[in-house]
C-alpha cells in the first residue's frame, strides 16, 4: 500500500485532517497550555566543577537534556538542517518519491511517513521523514541518500561521525556518574548501530487533534537531537508534557530504554513526543545510537529489575505493538 505523504496533505490546504490523523481525546495536545513551572536542563560541557552531579541529576529526574559547548562545528549543525530542509522543502514530490522507504518493513531506509507496521487502529503521525542507515560502515550506501543539493552525502557523513563521537563521551559521562568506569556503558552495548532520521511536520489545519510524532520513548539507547527555532518536541516529565524549548547551537540528549535497562532503572528512558502547529513547517534531526539486533542487554547492578532482552526483540515488539508511552519497556521489568 502506497503511503500519502503528509506533505501533499497539507498543500492541499483543507480545513480538517483526515480521521486517521485524529488523536483519541486522551492522547490529544493541550495547545493552549502556559505557565510550565519546569524546565528541560542545560549542560555545559566545558564545566569542569560539577558537570556529573549535574548530568547524575538530569538523568535521574528528566532523562533528557540539552548540551552546549560540545565539539560538533555549528555550521556542521546549520549545513545539516540546510541539506534537510532542501530536500524536504525546495525538491519536487517526484524526485523525493525516489527514495521512497519500503513501508512494508520496520525502519527501512528511505523517505517515509508511517513509522509503525500498518494497521487499522493506529493514529497516523502528522510527519514525513527521511530515515539513514548510517553506521557500522557495512551499513551505509550512501546511494540511497539524496544526491541533492551536491553536498547532501557528504555532510551526512560527516555529521554521523561527530555524532558517533560525542554519543561516546556523553555515555563514558552517564557511567562515571552512576560511579561505573567510562567504557561501561559502551561495553554492553558493543558496536554502535546509528540512524540519522530526518523529521519534517507540515504545518497542520488542527494541531488541538494531532501528533507530529505519538509518544514514546526511544528503543536505543541515545539519541542525539537538533531542531529548528519552531519549536514542538516535549517531554513527558512529572505528570505533565514539557516542551523542550529550541535552543540555537544547542544537542538535546534524549535517553533511550537500552540505558534505563543497563542502568537497572537509576537512569530512565525519556518519553516524549512532537506537537504540530498551524503556521510553520518544522524540522527535526535526531541520531540514534542502538546495540546491534543480537546482542543482550543486562542491567550491571544486583539485583536487576529488567529481564535480560535480545535488543532484536525489543524493537520487533515496539514495531508491532506500537510504543504507546513505553509500555514495551514496562513489560520487561521483574
Ligand atoms: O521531532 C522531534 O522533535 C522528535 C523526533 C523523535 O522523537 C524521534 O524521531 O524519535
Ligand atoms: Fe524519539
Amino acid at each position: 500500500m502506497e503511503t500519502l505523504r503528509v506533505q501533499l496533505l497539507a498543500e492541499k490546504s483543507e480545513i480538517s485532517v483526515p480521521s486517521q490523523y485524529v488523536q483519541p481525546p486522551e492522547t490529544r495536545p493541550q495547545i493552549e497550555k502556559t505557565n510550565v513551572k519546569s524546565a528541560v536542563p542545560v549542560i555545559d560541557l566545558n564545566s569542569r566543577t560539577n558537570l556529573l552531579d549535574e548530568l547524575k541529576k538530569a538523568c535521574k529526574e528528566w532523562g533528557v537534556f540539552q548540551v552546549i559547548n560540545h565539539k560538533v562545528p555549528i555550521s556542521l549543525l546549520d549545513d545539516i538542517m540546510r541539506v534537510g530542509r532542501t530536500f524536504f522543502g525546495g525538491c519536487e514530490m517526484e524526485e523525493k518519491l525516489k527514495y521512497s522507504c519500503d513501508s512494508a518493513s520496520p525502519a527501512s531506509e528511505g523517505y517515509g511517513s508511517r513509522m509503525l507496521v500498518a494497521s487499522n487502529e493506529t493514529v497516523l503521525d502528522w510527519r514525513d521523514y527521511f530515515d539513514h542507515h548510517t553506521l557500522p560502515l557495512s551499513r551505509r550506501n550512501t546511494s540511497h541518500w539524496p544526491d541533492s543539493p551536491a553536498d547532501y552525502r557528504k555532510v551526512v557523513a560527516e555529521y554521523s561521525d561527530h555524532m558517533k563521537a560525542l554519543a561516546q563521551e556523553l555515555l563514558g559521562l552517564v557511567s562515571e556518574s552512576l560511579d561505573l568506569t567510562c567504557q561501561c556503558i559502551e561495553n554492553v552495548v558493543g558496536e554502535f548501530y546509528q540512524n540519522i532520521t530526518i523529521s519534517y511536520y507540515p504545518p497542520c489545519p488542527q494541531p488541538e487533534l494531532t501528533l507530529g510524532l505519538q509518544s514514546h520513548s526511544d528503543f536505543g539507547v541515545i539519541t542525539l537531537l537538533i531542531q529548528d527555532d519552531v519549536g514542538g518536541l516535549e517531554v513527558f516529565n512529572n505528570g505533565e508534557w514539557v516542551s523542550v524549548n529550541p535552543m540555537s547551537n544547542a544537542i538535546c540528549v534524549i535517553l533511550a530504554d537500552q540505558t534505563e535497562i543497563i542502568t537497572n532503572g537509576e537512569y530512565k528512558s525519556a518519553q516524549h513526543r512532537a506537537v504540530t502547529n498551524a503556521g510553520r513547517s518544522r524540522l527535526s534531526i535526531a541520531t540514534f545510537h542502538d546495540p546491534a539486533k543480537t546482542r543482550q542487554i543486562s542491567p550491571v547492578f544486583h539485583p536487576p529489575r529488567h529481564r535480560p532482552v535480545i535488543y532484536g526483540d525489543h524493537v520487533s515488539s515496539w514495531y508491532t505493538k506500537g510504543p504507546e508511552g513505553k509500555r514495551n519497556l514496562d513489560a520487561l521489568l521483574l
